[in-house]
């Protein structure tokens, strides 16, 4: 197993298929409120974490993982590993101030320009394999391919105090994975910090190539607030495939 006694920025991850994954878990869960980040809290009895990067592993992509994940973590999650008997391969990078920074820590060791780059938030382990499929295939074809579900609930934008009803079938809300080719990744996230990037997606379309959406699904959770991993295991029995 390539862990964590390979800190960062030395060795690089070796893809036998030019496909990369880059697992953000380098945030802290202020809106969890519990005592470690939300990442490393039990699903089912197993790190949330760990259903995350299972996902990848049994995907037809199998992608190189890299993990990202706060310097302070990093010898917690090689007791994780230990204690959970975690065998699947990754690389070990230090989380950054933002999400953004967490990304681009990752692609520091991603040297192939040809590769397929998949950004996924640790803190969705639901995510199926096939949707993670799907994202690469699209990738592959488009340079771009942003996992996402119609809105189903009706959609009002407040502007200037009031309120204005939006095109329901013309809303999606945006998951993960959010995949895409190395090169353009790469370029997207040379260009200077702004508080506007919440996902890769805004990056890469602010560096000006067009996003490609393909389906997701509304169990596709984040697990965000308290109630989120109650959602989960529910969700989780009532799909044991996943
Ligand atoms: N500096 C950061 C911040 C976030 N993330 C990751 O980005 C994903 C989505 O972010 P979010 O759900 O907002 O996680 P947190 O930042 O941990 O949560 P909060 O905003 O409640 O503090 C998570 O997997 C999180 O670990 C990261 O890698 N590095
Ligand atoms: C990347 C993301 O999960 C797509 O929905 C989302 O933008 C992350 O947002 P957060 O505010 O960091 O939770």
């Amino acid at each position: 197993m390539t862990t964590s006694n390979l800190t960062s920025h030395i060795s690089h991850p070796i893809s036998k298929n030019n496909n990369y994954v880059i697992i953000v878990a380098g945030g802290s869960g202020s809106r969890m409120q519990s005592a470690v980040p939300k990442q490393f809290l039990l699903l089912n009895g197993k790190p949330v974490l760990m259903h995350s990067i299972e996902a990848f592993e049994q995907s037809e992509a199998k992608p190189a993982i890299i993990l990202v994940l706060p310097a302070a973590y990093h010898t917690y999650w090689q007791q994780l590993i230990q204690e959970y008997s975690f065998t699947i391969s990754h690389q070990l990078v230090m989380g950054g101030e933002t999400r953004f920074h967490s990304v681009k820590n990752g692609l520091n060791l991603i040297t192939d320009q040809e590769a397929l780059v998949a950004v996924q938030d640790a803190v969705r382990p639901l995510t199926a394999p096939y949707i993670i499929d799907e994202a690469y295939q699209c990738a592959a074809k488009y340079g771009t391919a942003v996992v996402a579900v119609k809105s189903r609930d009706s959609v009002r934008q407040v502007k200037e105090g009031r309120s204005v009803s939006l095109v329901r079938d013309e809303i999606y809300l945006v998951q993960t994975p959010q995949t895409f080719r190395a090169s353009l990744l790469r370029k997207a996230y040379e260009q200077p910090f702004d508080t506007r990037f919440t996902d890769d997606a805004s990056v890469v379309e602010q560096y000006g190539a067009e996003i490609k959406l393909t389906e997701g699904d509304h169990s596709n959770i984040k697990i965000t607030f308290p109630e989120d991993i109650a959602i989960a295991e529910l969700l989780l029995s009532k799909k044991p495939q996943l």
